[in-house]
């Protein structure tokens, strides 16, 4: 059966008519919106940095933040939205600015838990550069929270994963840590 045809069973499933005016092209329209959303799954790390990698001297933090990021829970398939912010400290070699942000989407365009989503862009950073240290932090918020569930409105996860020298050296950490405010 094909994603459309899954969604038609779910309208159904719902008590609702999938053949009356409104949800005519639902099925089709929801597949589609669901395959984009998942996206990340037909990406590789190799065709995502395209070679942008560029020898450099400099071995200072390069911390790209608040990168917008959409993805969904695994476990309600609901959407969990906020922000994440990379760092990494180069290795002679540092990575095209936009790569960091594909890299998110990449990871982020899946069934996620918050924290795997973070560990899985820190190693593809680290795998990528080479770096001397990586750290990803995201902070979101999660619609299995608020629109159904406990119903918290407020709450925010914030998850990090720390790689490298942000694990072992804690000025390091802490220069990251205020750097992201
Ligand atoms: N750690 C973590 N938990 C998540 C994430 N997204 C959703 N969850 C949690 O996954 C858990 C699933 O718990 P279950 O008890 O199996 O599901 P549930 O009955 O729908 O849980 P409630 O949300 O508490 O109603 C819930 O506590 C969710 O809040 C995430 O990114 N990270
Ligand atoms: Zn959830």
């Amino acid at each position: 059966m094909s994603l459309e045809q899954h969604y038609t069973a779910i309208l159904e499933g719902l008590g609702e008519d999938p053949t009356r005016e409104g949800l005519h092209g639902t099925p089709k329209r929801a597949a589609k919106a669901m395959q984009y959303l998942c996206q990340g799954y037909s990406q590789n790390l190799d065709e995502i940095v395209n070679g942008a990698l560029f020898t450099s001297d400099t071995s200072e933090m390069v911390l790209v933040k608040n990168i917008e990021l959409y993805s969904l829970c695994e476990h309600h398939l609901l959407p969990f939205i906020g922000k994440a912010h990379v760092a990494y400290l180069p290795n002679g070699k540092v990575l095209g600015l936009s790569k960091v942000a594909r890299i998110v989407d990449m990871f982020a365009r899946r069934l996620q838990i918050q924290e795997n989503l973070s560990r899985q862009i820190a190693e593809a950073v680290q795998q990528v550069t080479g770096a001397m240290g990586v750290a990803v932090v995201i902070e979101a918020q999660h619609m299995c929270m608020m629109m159904r569930g406990v119903e918290k409105q407020n709450s925010s996860m914030v998850s990090s994963v720390m790689l490298g020298e942000f694990r072992n050296n804690p000025a390091t950490r802490a220069e990251l840590l205020h750097l992201i405010g």
